[in-house]
């Protein structure tokens, strides 16, 4: 992918002044911290040469002062760069952040099905971090860096050029020497992740199921594939301690090689009178401004690289267009009558090579009940999420209330639309919150009379806490039944016309199941209701019954009516009323 550097600048727009400052802080920083080599060579080679009657001993108190006074200016400094620096970088990544997870939100559900979570919160969680360390320490490091750099070569060059030559024929074979190790530590740096992203996800799927591996008395298997995924975080890591410290100690070295060097030909010099001790210990001194940003290419070229990686992973989630956008005039649908029509729709899903529905058309009036039948597979899930656009036809055209719904606004689409699912998702929270999920400015009276249309409120009033309980991570404290019965409190909050049921009480005990039933067909009065059933026994009294198989609706009509047919929906009740016999 393209790395844009415009829109890579543009995150430092909003925090532009205090970012400047930051790089003024350092840039003085830096500055000042050259004027101590100069001060130790002026006080070495011109006060203490001096006789000390003559108040040299003064002299070198005023000296001790000012580096006492530039000592405080520089660390000030470094302070504000440190600590305002450190602040921009946070405030960038906590505004690409938001951008990313709101970005995410618009995104399709065509996108989540060829996702890891796992892998998605890595992008907005470690990606963007690395990415903040780039934005604030990225510029701050360079500027140091040049400002040491270039001030040691100029302060050692008016010193005595020859050896400064003699020092900078050290630096090409340094900077060869760390790009050179930079490449293999990013290889080894990017296996760490690799690793640990893998070790991230296998704890996320091993925590998540872990009623299943329980249940299973599976504890040592899922040890035993955490190990394994631990085992190979750890010896990739071995790998890259052992080339961090080959770096670190061959650079070492090698600084320590310029100081010998130093050292001999000074003293040479020294001998030879072209050199004096004060000019020595100024360069020694100095040699570290000159080493230390040669040092430094290794950790900035691997800060480049990750957060450019960062960015660019950041940019490849940002640059996706959710594949169910709202048209340019979309129609607001404030109240839908709840007319449902598919009009020869075909359906196939991004990754499939065959169609799930083909040519499919079914008229639903308004506040009709209508049940979808069929072999498991055959579509009717898939033809349901048709309708609030989860995902687009094909092929052909979805109306509601004969407009279609590709040309009405999304928002307003989905509002029209409940879903009662089998699979009931809640979220961590109360009671309260989680019924106010389906319509967020409604007040708690309204709430409560929901919970009372759900055959919920016996049960929440309860609880120790009654509406404002704590319902645990997805509602582990729940009971399936509860669970399912505060889904159905949303919708009745949510108030749509048009009502999807699936499966909806396929997974509870009879006793349950009555309750539901009972709250379900209170919910679906006065509603388009589409169900969507396994057990044929609890769609007996629908209005209309669909049988969907693979090659499309095979039949249509009342129970009694397929009953007296003999057809597909007739050998699927046999079948059934035989394995319930
Ligand atoms: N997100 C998806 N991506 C790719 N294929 C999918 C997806 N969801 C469902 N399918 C496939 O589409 C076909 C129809 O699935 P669908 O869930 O609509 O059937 P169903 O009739 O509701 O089945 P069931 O009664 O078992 O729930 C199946 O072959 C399924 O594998």
């Amino acid at each position: 992918m393209r790395f844009s550097l415009r829109k890579f600048v543009s995150y430092y727009k909003p925090y532009s002044g205090l970012f400047l400052s930051v790089l003024a802080c350092t840039f003085i920083a830096a500055a000042l911290s050259l004027l101590f080599p100069l001060l130790v060579r002026y006080v070495t080679k011109e006060v203490l040469a001096k006789d000390f009657t003559g108040g040299a001993l003064t002299e070198v108190y005023m000296v001790g002062g000012l580096m006492l006074i530039l000592v405080a200016i520089q660390n000030a400094g470094n302070y504000y760069a440190d600590y305002k620096g450190h602040v921009v970088g946070a405030r960038m990544e906590r505004d690409m952040r938001s951008e990313l997870f709101a970005h995410m939100q618009t995104l399709s559900f065509d996108f989540y099905d060829k996702q890891k979570t796992g892998q998605l919160m890595s992008r907005i969680t470690n990606d963007l971090l690395l990415l903040s360390e780039l934005y604030h320490h990225g510029p701050e490091d360079y500027v140091k860096s040049l400002v040491r750099f270039i001030g040691a070569f100029f302060i050692l060059f008016q010193i005595n050029a020859s050896l400064t030559i003699a020092v900078f024929c050290f630096l090409p074979f340094m900077g060869y020497f760390a790009l050179y190790f930079n490449k293999k530590l990013n290889k080894a740096l990017t296996r760490n992740k690799e690793r640990i992203g893998d070790v991230n996800a296998q704890t996320e799927d091993s925590l998540a199921g872990i009623r299943v591996v329980q249940s299973f008395a599976n504890e040592r298997l899922e040890n035993g594939k955490f190990n394994r995924e631990n085992g190979r975080f750890f010896e990739s890591r071995t790998h890259t301690y052992k080339a961090e410290a080959l770096f670190y100690n061959c650079f070492d070295t090698i600084i320590q090689l310029i100081t010998v060097t130093v050292i001999l030909c000074g003293s040479v010099q020294i001998a030879d009178q072209r050199l004096d001790l004060a000019d020595l210990i100024t360069f020694l001194l100095c040699i570290g401004y000159m080493t230390e940003p040669v040092q430094r290419l290794t950790h900035m070229s691997t800060q480049l690289q990750e957060g450019v990686t960062g960015f660019q992973r950041f940019m490849e989630i940002m640059n996706l267009k959710p594949s169910i956008q709202n048209k340019p005039n979309a129609i607001v649908m404030t109240e839908a009558q709840g007319e449902i029509e598919f009009k020869q729709v075909s359906f196939r899903y991004g990754d499939r090579s065959n169609d799930v529905l083909t040519n499919l058309s079914l008229r639903v009036k308004p506040g009709e009940y209508v049940a979808i039948v069929g072999p498991s597979g055959a579509g009717k899930t898939t033809l349901c999420s048709l309708i609030p656009r989860f995902y687009d036809v094909t092929d052909g055209e979805v109306l509601l209330d004969g407009v279609d719904v590709r040309d009405i606004e999304l928002g307003s689409l989905r509002r029209n639309v409940g879903f009662v699912l089998q699979d009931v998702y809640l979220f961590n929270g109360t009671i309260l919150d989680n019924i106010r999920y389906g319509k967020p400015d409604a007040s708690d009276e309204d709430i409560i009379a929901a919970a009372k249309h759900a055959n919920a409120h016996e049960f929440i009033m309860s609880l120790p806490n009654g509406y404002r309980s704590e319902i645990g991570q997805r509602g582990v404290k729940l009971s399936g039944g509860q669970k399912q019965r505060l889904s159905i409190a949303r919708v009745f909050l949510k108030n749509p016309p048009v009502l999807i049921l699936d499966e909806a009480t396929s997974a509870l005990d009879n006793e349950s199941e009555s309750v539901i039933k009972a709250s379900l067909e209170k919910l679906s009065r006065g509603r388009t209701t589409i169900v969507i059933a396994h057990r044929l026994s609890t769609i007996r009294t629908a209005q209309r019954i669909i049988v969907l198989t693979e090659d499309g609706i095979a039949e249509q009509g009342t129970h009694d009516a397929l009953l007296d047919r003999s057809g597909t929906y007739a050998q699927l009740y046999a079948k059934q009323f035989e394995y319930q016999a």
